[in-house]
């Protein structure tokens, strides 16, 4: 690879753009049901409830980021998401206001917090991006993270759709209006951090397939989910059944 010249960061950027546009979950089928208005009450329990197994760990992904920096600076940038989800003094987080959209949804509490009945296929995945983010470099540990470029979009419109087609999800729509701001700010620190910190294509090209390998993961997540739940209709023995539906 080392005649194969550097990508400029609009030609970065370009690149990264195309993962997203083309890989993102935005596109998957189940988050299109959702948005049509298709999705019934359990179905959108179903999908609460192990979306939180995924929320709960991203916090512990961000401690392995931190861990793998001895800058400072870098630290007190991206200590920030941390405190996003589990708060500070000021009051609770992120993984709180996720409870809140589950209990919203109609998941008891305690069933999310124990992560009661979350489908294997989702631990799978999201202990996936925890082994990437632990067994990889900063660069693209921080990389991985740069999902969060297409998220605002998706999130605004699902906010949109929830209000139309699931009012009852109102009261728990708090955590999405938070990210509406974390995620861009967020998102724009680690693109600047991977324009400048690629030192080489090579190091460009893990930086692109870093993007894609996240995007495979909130695939999966919701393949396993889209299976279990929608079609087939097949939650594998002991998992969530939604009430009234089993
Ligand atoms: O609801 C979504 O579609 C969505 C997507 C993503 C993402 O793109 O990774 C994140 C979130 N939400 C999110 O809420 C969140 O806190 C978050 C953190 C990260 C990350 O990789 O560090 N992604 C995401």
């Amino acid at each position: 690879m080392g005649a194969v010249t550097m990508l400029t960061a609009d030609e970065l950027r370009a690149r990264l753009q195309a993962v997203g546009e083309a890989k993102y979950h935005h596109r998957h089928p189940f988050h299109e049901r959702m948005h049509r208005g298709e999705l019934t009450r359990g179905q959108l329990q179903a999908w609460a409830l192990n979306r939180y197994y995924y929320q709960s760990r991203i916090p512990i992904k961000d401690a392995l980021v931190l861990a793998k920096s001895d800058d400072p600076a870098f630290r007190r940038a991206w200590r920030k998401r941390i405190v996003d989800h589990d708060g500070d003094e000021s009051g609770y987080g992120g993984v709180e206001k996720w409870i809140q959209l589950a209990e919203a949804a109609g998941v008891p509490r305690e069933d999310t917090i124990a992560y009661k009945g979350v489908l294997p296929a989702v631990i799978f995945s999201v202990d996936a991006y925890l082994s990437l983010v632990r067994d990889s470099s900063l660069l693209v540990a921080v990389a991985s993270s740069l999902t969060e470029l297409f998220s605002r979009q998706l999130i605004s419109l699902r906010m949109d759709r929830m209000k139309l087609h699931y009012p009852y999800l109102e009261p728990g729509l708090a955590y999405f209006v938070g990210r509406l701001t974390q995620a861009p700010e967020d998102a724009a620190f680690a693109l600047d951090y991977v324009t400048k910190h690629a030192r080489n294509r090579e190091e460009q090209e893990q930086v692109i397939r870093a993007l894609e390998r996240k995007c495979e993961i909130l695939w999966a997540q919701l393949d396993a989910i889209e299976h279990a739940y929608v079609v087939p209709g097949l939650p594998p023995p002991g998992c969530f059944l939604p009430k009234g539906e089993a």
